[in-house]
């Protein structure tokens, strides 16, 4: 299986999220405030980048069963997971028009314009492999946030972001992305497949550089008046 040895390459890689300090903080409640509304503004807008994938995917579907989970993929990312985005920004004071006019950084322009040229070059396999570092990647991170100790505790204020990438909903989103991976690269030549490993790892770097950009609080380099 394709995402068999797509998890050898990239475990490595998301095992070293887990000493992001942002994550981190995540796990024991003690990130800033600050920070993580950087994170949810930055993660609205990428997500709505991120759901055209999901659009681009069905349009590039041979088939109706294809196309139908790249839909409930879709489907998942605006109601599901941007309605976590929507709550906590709700309980800040920020509205869902102020997530939705957040400037997009510079390492977040520079990921979802990368995810949207490359699906848009192949097939529905390309799409799949765009998105799969970022839905595999956070129910990895939220499944194991949720074993350590504190992390499913009330008084942590990221309990709901942990208990929703952990979850049951999300994982099986996660599932549906990582089967039909499997299934769209059975029988693929060995270039095609390496091409589409070389995605899922650039994908996967650039996953690290976003939690980055909010522990860092980063914009654009030149300050704007
Ligand atoms: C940057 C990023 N990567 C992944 C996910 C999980 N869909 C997310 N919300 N944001």
């Amino acid at each position: 299986m394709f995402t068999e040895r797509i998890w050898q390459r990239v475990e490595p890689i998301w095992s070293s999220y887990l000493d992001h300090p942002f994550v981190k903080g995540l796990a024991d409640g003690t990130l800033s405030k600050e920070k993580f509304q950087h994170w949810l503004k930055q993660d609205y807008v990428y997500l709505i980048e991120y759901a055209k994938l999901m659009a681009i995917g069905s349009a590039k579907s041979r088939d109706l069963s294809t196309m139908s989970t790249f839909a409930h993929l879709l489907h998942g990312t605006l109601f599901m997971e941007m309605d976590l985005h929507r709550k906590y920004a709700a309980s800040f004071g920020i509205s869902s028009d102020e997530l939705e006019a957040t400037d997009s950084a510079a390492t977040n322009t520079a990921y979802t314009s990368y995810m949207l040229n490359h699906a848009q070059r192949g097939g529905a396999e390309h799409v799949v492999a765009c998105l799969l570092a970022c839905a595999w990647s956070y129910n990895y991170i939220g499944k194991s946030l949720a074993q350590m100790p504190g992390a499913r505790d009330e008084s942590n204020l990221y309990h709901d972001w942990i208990a929703t990438y952990s979850g049951e909903e999300f994982t099986e989103l996660t599932n549906e992305a990582i089967r039909l991976m499997d299934a769209l690269t059975e029988g693929k030549p060995e270039a095609e497949l390496a091409e589409l490993e070389e995605m899922i790892v650039k994908t996967s770097y650039y996953e690290y550089m976003f939690w980055d950009m909010c522990e860092n609080l980063e914009t654009w380099p030149i300050p704007q008046k």
